[in-house]
């Protein structure tokens, strides 16, 4: 497996170049379509990505925006994905989006996440889907082994299952694998030199192991340091 990467000389261009991209597609999209969908990650690393494309010159009142997936804390906690699109993404322009909130408030995850897979079912294909990864290989809340991985990467998966993983205790809504492919582009945005050796090592592992791996013969790479 060879990904389609496209090293940036720094972080800056990676910013403007991506967000330039997503912009141009979902304004390609909205020219011979009423509505067009954007599903992004939260994290650490995308919030230059979304401050840059929350100015893109786009009839945002119809573009549906969601989460690959969500963890499951209060907006108020700082391990809010939604949080992060409110602080970075919805600003100016964007702030005209319409947003599909995967985090319902109910007790648990598994109690929601039946409504949001009908919810997220309604507004798919998801027109430009980009995806961040983990050092350990994880992308979305699809964490290498956990507990429900092998549904959650069947073809026959509801969109939105629930998901626990990775270092932090917090359980996790998650879209699932059908739904993440149904995007017309897919884009995976890493930086740093831990992630891109963890790219690197996706290729020799399944998608059980390195569920990056599920997505990368349909994806565009944007690495910098
Ligand atoms: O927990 C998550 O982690 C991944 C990667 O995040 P980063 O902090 O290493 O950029 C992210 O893609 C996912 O959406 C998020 O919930």
């Amino acid at each position: 497996m060879t990904p389609d990467l496209v090293e940036y000389p720094d972080r800056e261009m990676l910013t403007i170049s991506l967000a330039n991209r997503i912009a141009s597609q979902l304004a390609q999209h909205l020219r011979t379509n009423d509505q067009a969908v954007l599903c992004v990650p939260g994290g650490s690393t995308p919030a230059p990505v979304f401050r840059t494309l929350s100015g893109a010159d786009l009839d945002w009142s119809r573009v549906t925006v969601l989460l690959n997936d969500e963890r499951w804390v209060d907006r108020d906690s700082p391990r809010s994905n939604s949080a992060l699109l409110a602080r970075n993404l919805f600003q100016g322009p964007a702030a005209a989006a319409q947003y599909l909130d995967l985090y319902t408030g109910a007790p648990t995850p598994a109690d929601a996440a039946p409504a949001l897979a009908e919810q997220v079912s309604a507004v798919l294909p998801i027109t430009v889907l980009l995806l961040g990864m983990g050092n350990d290989m994880h992308t979305a809340s699809l964490f290498p082994r956990a507990e429900g991985l092998a549904e959650a990467l069947s073809h026959d998966a509801p969109a939105v299952m629930a998901m626990t993983g990775g270092d932090e205790a917090e359980p996790r809504v998650t879209l699932t694998l059908p739904a993440l492919k149904s995007a017309l582009w897919t884009h995976v945005m890493i930086t740093g030199t831990d992630k891109r050796e963890a790219l690197e090592r996706a290729a020799d592992f399944d998608p059980q192991a390195a569920p990056i791996r599920a997505f990368l013969d349909d994806a565009t790479v944007h690495w910098a340091e």
